[in-house]
């Protein structure tokens, strides 16, 4: 679903990302950690289209970004950390105009059936976005995933700023999508978040891929630890 070959991005003489081989399958939650100017946010702008390769190539269901990006569209769903949505449109609103964007007019039973699978309460539906937290934003965007039928969903640190609650709910969103079939990447500091959600889980660092784990076969305190080494942190004394 999610397929980049060496991927490569050097700005002047800054490498972002360098020679990335990533594969992630239908169903599969792939949490990519890394500190900050590790090349996260970059992957995802890679195969989102957003920006060209400098070497090497990106694939969303087995389309080639570079190539095809605009066909790579309707596969995918993007939520950022800041999601834009029409502060002044409903949530209905906003969501009957994404969805339409993406070619797929929807009836309002529709449109309250994808906002309630997306756990966003039912008082709030016809409430203005501007008046929404940033959980129920980004519980718009899984609904607009799900009525996109989603393929792909890329995510740049989603939970940043998130109570646990929120956070909690938000994984377990990802988890119905993964049933679904659906290709998750997800770019995220939240360690805990990534043991919690993700099937697989790697380490970035100066534009490369540095370790990756199933998630399932690794503790959160070895999560951290490896995280740590990888950065090469050196512990304080005082
Ligand atoms: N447009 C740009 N021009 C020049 N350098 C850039 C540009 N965009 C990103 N970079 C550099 O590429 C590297 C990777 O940045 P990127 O945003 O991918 O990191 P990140 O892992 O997402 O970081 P963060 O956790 O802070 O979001 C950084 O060194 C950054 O300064």
């Amino acid at each position: 679903m999610i397929t980049t070959n060496n991927l490569t991005k050097i700005y002047k003489d800054q490498t972002a990302l360098d020679h990335l081989n990533l594969q992630v399958n239908a169903g599969e939650i792939y949490c990519l950690l890394g500190a900050n100017g590790a090349g996260k946010t970059t992957t995802i702008n890679l195969l989102l289209g957003f920006i060209e390769p400098t070497s090497g190539s990106a694939f969303i269901n087995d389309l080639d970004v570079s190539q095809k990006a605009k066909e790579t569209k309707k596969f995918l769903a993007y939520i950022p950390e800041n999601l834009m949505l029409y502060p002044s449109l409903t949530a209905v609103e906003n969501l009957d105009y994404f969805s339409g964007i993406a070619g797929k007019k929807l009836s309002k039973k529709n449109i309250f059936n994808f906002l309630k699978e997306a756990g966003l309460q039912e008082d709030a539906f016809e409430k203005r976005i501007a008046t929404f937290s940033k959980g129920m934003r980004q519980k718009v965007g899984i609904a607009i995933a799900l009525a996109k039928d989603a393929k792909v969903l890329l995510l740049d640190e989603p939970t940043s700023g998130l109570d646990p609650k929120a956070s909690n709910e938000f994984g377990q969103l990802l988890h119905k999508l993964s049933q679904k079939g659906v290709a998750t990447l997800m770019a995220t500091h939240d360690l805990f978040r990534a043991k919690e959600v993700a099937t697989r889980i790697g380490i970035m660092k100066d534009g490369q891929l540095k370790e990756e784990f199933i998630a399932k076969d690794i503790s959160l305190l070895n999560l951290e630890q490896n995280y740590l080494n990888t950065m090469e942190y050196k512990e304080v004394t005082l």
